[in-house]
């Protein structure tokens, strides 16, 4: 039989919203193409999640090592240099292992841009045109950038990760989770850090109360925060750069880092030409994540919808369209509990519904000071507090933390919230003992 397009399924960008179904959905003989200007895998392996928690695991570790005072003996420092080298170690590889992932269950590899000439076909640049029966669009986010005089004076987070060496003064613009997370990194390998908030809130979608512990120890540390910074300009003053902000306040840099969002990476697509609607916050999609263009779906960052931007989204929407397009399911998409994490130290992780929902919904708000807690006296933490959500049944609705180990926490409990476990099936579940697994279930 002759094919009728060159690929069954053809996905423009190859980050998690991509591999994590395409590869599957090769081996089950759908004929995938995978089209890529970059590196294969995208953001979260080469310049988000691997390559920044490579980097912070030693900021943890000296934080840790502080704490325990005269129980260490010898003084430990952060080596940035070496920080970075031990980075590029474990994330160079990555690429080659997802592409061989990818080709291994028999996807192609095309690259190059890719723009829409009509909705069955692609240009990419140096190829040529590539035909599918359905598309996918999953082509992330990118930096913005302020539209200030001397904007290009500024770096984005991925320029941050490759400094070989650490410029005394940093000033970072913007208080979001690459703004609070490479402020904790830059503080902790020795940089005077300054942080320039829009407003006067930090990490807006997170329990303020946690925030604000967590930018008081920032403080405390060195970290200064300019609130309504209203940033203006930056200039090239000599060997250092001049912000103006404020009311025509300045301040004098080495390194400034532009961390005011990320936006829909959706330039030079062409998808005027073949109507699909989109606007600044991506791409419109239906409960099958099918743009309003029948044969053209979109997964993961770029998608237009109210989900935190973080790779468990975007791994799900991926797994899913794999069903989809193997006849494994004809149902629409139910997303699970996404949890979100800030690796600040401590980090404040959540998930499910927030203290704030349950004051207005009149759920169980219930307030666990850890610190007091013996497992987390261990590591003499002094920042260890959580809130968790109950209905009237005693089902957990949903779990804030802010401690080093939040994120473990807040993952040992999230069965509980996606599958309303009741009180008598959390009573069945045992843990390992100790970790922090059995500490967060025996709080539940
Ligand atoms: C600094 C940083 C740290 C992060 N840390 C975390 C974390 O700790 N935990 C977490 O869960 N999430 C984290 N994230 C978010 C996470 O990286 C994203 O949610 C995830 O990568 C989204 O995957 P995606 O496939 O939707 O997009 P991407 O991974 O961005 O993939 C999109 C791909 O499309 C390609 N592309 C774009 N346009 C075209 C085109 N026209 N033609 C061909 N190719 C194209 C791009 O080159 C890119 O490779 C972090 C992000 C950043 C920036
Ligand atoms: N741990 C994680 O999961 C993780 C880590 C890093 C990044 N990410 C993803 O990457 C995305 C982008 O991160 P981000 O921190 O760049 O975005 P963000 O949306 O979290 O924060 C942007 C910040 O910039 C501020 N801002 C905007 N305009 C400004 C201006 N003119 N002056 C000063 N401040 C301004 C905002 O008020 C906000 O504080 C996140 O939304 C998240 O999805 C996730």
């Amino acid at each position: 039989m002759v094919r009728k397009y060159d690929y069954d399924v053809l996905y423009i960008g190859a980050g998690h919203a991509t591999f994590d179904g395409a590869a599957p959905l090769a081996k089950t003989g759908v004929k995938v193409g995978v089209i890529e200007s970059g590196l294969i895998g995208g953001t979260c392996p080469n310049r988000g999640c691997n390559a920044k928690i490579t980097l912070d695991e030693p900021v943890k570790m000296v934080r840790a090592s502080e704490r325990m005072g005269d129980i260490l003996n010898g003084d430990i420092q952060l080596n940035w240099t070496k920080n970075v080298e031990h980075k590029q170690e474990i994330i160079e590889h990555l690429p080659e292992d997802l592409t061989h992932r990818l080709e291994s269950g028999g996807a192609t590899i095309i690259k190059g841009h890719a723009t829409f000439k009509d909705n069955h076909t692609v240009i990419v640049d140096n190829v040529g045109e590539v035909t599918a029966e359905k598309i996918v669009i999953a082509t992330g986010l990118r930096p913005h950038r302020l539209d200030i005089p001397g904007t290009d004076l500024a770096h984005d987070s991925e320029d941050f990760m490759n400094l070989k060496n650490l410029p005394r003064k940093i000033t970072i613009i913007g208080s979001g989770y690459i703004g609070m997370e490479f402020a904790t990194m830059a503080n902790a390998a020795g940089a005077e850090v300054t942080v320039m908030l829009h407003s006067d809130k930090v990490l807006r979608d997170f329990y303020q109360p946690y925030v604000k512990l967590v930018v008081d120890d920032l403080k405390q540390r060195g970290v200064k925060f300019i609130e309504n910074s209203n940033v203006q300009a930056f200039e090239k003053v000599a060997d250092s750069y001049q912000i103006t902000y404020g009311d025509n306040q300045t301040l004098l840099t080495d390194w400034i880092l532009d961390a005011t969002g990320r936006i829909p990476n959706l330039d030079n697509l062409g998808l005027d030409k073949i109507g699909v609607k989109y606007d600044k916050h991506g791409v419109y999609v239906n409960d099958y994540l099918q743009t309003n263009v029948e044969n053209i779906y979109a997964a993961g960052d770029v998608v237009n919808n109210d989900l935190p931007k973080v790779t468990p989204a975007a791994f799900f929407e991926s797994k899913y369209l794999m069903k989809l397009f193997s006849g494994q399911t004809k149902e629409p998409i139910k997303m699970p509990v996404i949890p979100a994490v800030v690796f600040t130290s401590p980090r404040i992780a959540k998930a499910g519904v927030s203290v704030e929902t349950a004051k207005v919904k009149g759920y169980q708000i219930s307030e666990n000071d850890l610190a007091n807690y013996w497992y987390y006296k261990v590591d003499k933490e002094p920042i260890a507090q959580s809130r968790q959500i109950h209905d009237d049944e005693g089902h957990l609705l949903g779990v804030t933390e802010v401690s080093d180990q939040a994120q473990d926490a807040v993952n040992a409990l999230l069965p509980a919230i996606e599958f309303k476990l009741s009180p008598e099936q959390i009573g069945r579940l045992t843990s390992l003992f100790p970790t922090i697994g059995y500490a967060a279930w025996h709080r539940a």
